[in-house]
């Protein structure tokens, strides 16, 4: 009764067998189980529209909602259902970040969601300044011999650099000193959050926390020595110029000062030290630019290994060909909106190898519990979370689900109406048909999480992915691979090798 925590007494559990201690030894057996338990319970119970519990290594079992409940569940208002109370234990926060307050932050997911999207045809110019460099760097420039490239590396020197100028700006994104420790420590922390948070027992959380956190803590020091001075002097020429309108300051357009603006609005974060804001933007680098480089790896991997005959990869090279044609068509945002293949081959990629196995994992923090649509009382403390990978392979809302169709998002009505078998169109097969561009988060796919609490940077993820993809397309070949490198789950992440390689070689141009 101590060691395990809460999950209601009515619900079935997933991947129980008739043995004494069954549900405690199901929770062990998660240890090497990945995310089979969790695709069984979707299957089992999920699809039939059933909830169901799923063990949990930590001890932590978690209630699977179906996906007819998922709109009902992140309609409910945080006091109800919490996203950051399990995000502190999934984590493991307290101890490898303490002090660390991931609460009552919707205000800084704004300056995020809205500041930097509007943005994003003014970053369009050096976005795709970066990725030239970066790429050309990584993949070179010689046209006569083919090169082997370590996928991952490849995508890591890409992101981080185009993404740290949009999170700190310019000269820290050139700062190598600077990258190797941010990036250093958004490895140690996502390597320890899943360690720490959802493998040891949350009794023994505290030893193994504070152990994990030694090279967090480590990494953080150095990393924040360089960005602690420019949030500092950032936060003081903000307030100047608010001060004094003839002061002459242009504030830049990053991350840091439209995340400054957003805490000096705010009556409770105004007078906060810029630690906070520092670590804040540290702490984004989890989760701004891991999941832009395993997102860019995967569609990288699944195009490799996609069949020749079908010319995946020529059929984007043909469509960026098309849109870029002039130096302006790269800095035009416009662009961006002609490339229909680009956008459903990386949304394709998400769909078959979302960043995470469970997505919207909630705690329900209401003092009298909730009661879920279907009528099952659910009691405070009881976690909640939905199957990604069992719902984007259902086939209810995806037609031959199992089959890499990196175009699929892209076929026009018509076509798509000739391909699915009227008798089986169900209502939510037709909304799925609605909801196709890359960025779009729906019930029926979780890549970016769902309601509110869904990726805020997803449209800037898209943006310089679908860039990067054309760049790429329109200037390497590639040689085909026969086995695509399976992604490995560790914990509620699903990653891909870290070591793969593609064979790539410059393209000749007239
Ligand atoms: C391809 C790249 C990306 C993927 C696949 C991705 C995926 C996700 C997912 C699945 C969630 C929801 C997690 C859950 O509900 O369990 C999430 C949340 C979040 N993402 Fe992303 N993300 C990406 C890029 C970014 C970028 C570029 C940023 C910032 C600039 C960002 C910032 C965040 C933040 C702050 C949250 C938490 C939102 C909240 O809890 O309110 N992500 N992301």
């Amino acid at each position: 009764k101590v060691v395990m925590r809460k999950v209601p007494q009515s619900v079935s559990w997933a991947g129980l067998r008739e043995e004494i201690l069954s549900k405690t030894r199901a929770c062990i057996r998660e240890l090497t189980a990945e995310s089979r338990t969790l695709n069984l319970g979707y299957e089992k119970f999920n699809k039939k529209g059933l909830l169901c519990v799923i063990p949990n290594a930590g001890f932590r079992p978690t209630v699977l909602v179906p996906q007819e409940q998922l709109t009902w569940m992140s309609n409910k208002p945080d006091n109800v259902i919490s996203t950051r109370k399990t995000q502190v234990g999934r984590f493991a926060l307290k101890y490898l970040l303490p002090g660390f307050d991931i609460n009552h932050d919707a205000f800084l997911m704004a300056a995020i969601r809205k500041d930097v999207t509007r943005n994003l045809g003014s970053m369009q110019p050096d976005m795709i300044e970066d990725i030239r460099y970066t790429v050309d760097k990584a993949m070179g420039l010689d046209d006569t011999s083919w090169r082997e490239v370590c996928i991952t590396n490849a995508m890591e020197d890409v992101v981080l650099k185009t993404t740290s100028r949009i999170l700190v700006g310019s000269p820290l994104c050139q700062n190598e000193e600077y990258l190797h420790y941010s990036i250093n420590f958004a490895k140690w922390l996502g390597g320890a959050m899943i360690m720490v948070g959802q493998y040891v027992p949350w009794i023994l959380k505290p030893f193994f926390g504070y152990l994990g956190a030694l090279p967090v803590y480590y990494h953080k020091r150095k990393a924040l020595k360089f960005l602690l001075p420019v949030v500092r002097q950032r936060i003081g020429n903000i307030k100047r110029k608010r001060a004094d309108a003839s002061f002459e300051f242009e504030e830049p357009k990053d991350l840091i000062t439209w995340m400054a603006e957003a805490v000096l609005d705010n009556p409770e974060t105004r007078n906060s030290p810029p630690e906070f804001l520092g670590t804040r933007l540290l702490f984004l680098t989890l989760g701004a630019i891991h999941t832009t480089i395993m997102t860019a790896t995967n569609t990288m991997l699944d195009l490799i290994s996609s069949n020749p005959d079908s010319r995946f990869w020529e059929e984007l090279r043909e469509e960026a060909a098309g849109v870029f044609i002039t130096a302006d068509d790269w800095t035009d945002p416009v662009s961006l909106l002609k490339l229909p293949l680009a956008d459903s081959t990386i949304r394709e990629s998400l769909r078959k190898n979302p960043m995470l196995t469970r997505t919207m994992l909630r705690e329900v923090v209401a003092k009298d519990g909730i009661i879920l649509p279907s009528g099952h009382y659910i009691p405070k403390g009881t976690w909640m979370a939905a199957g990604t990978v069992g719902l984007h392979h259902d086939d209810r809302f995806y037609p031959n689900p199992e089959e890499y169709d990196p175009f699929r998002f892209a076929r026009k009505q018509e076509d798509m109406d000739m391909n699915i078998d009227k008798d089986t169109l169900t209502d939510k097969a037709s909304i799925y048909r609605k909801n196709q561009a890359l960025a779009t988060a729906s019930d029926i796919f979780l890549g970016w999480g769902y309601g509110k609490h869904a990726c805020p940077g997803r449209w800037l993820a898209s943006h310089q992915l679908k860039l990067m993809l054309a760049y790429v397309t329109l200037n390497y070949d590639i040689r085909y691979i026969t086995q695509r490198p399976v992604n490995q789950v560790f914990g509620d992440s699903f990653i891909p090798s870290r070591t793969a390689t593609m064979m790539v070689r410059r393209r000749k141009h007239a």
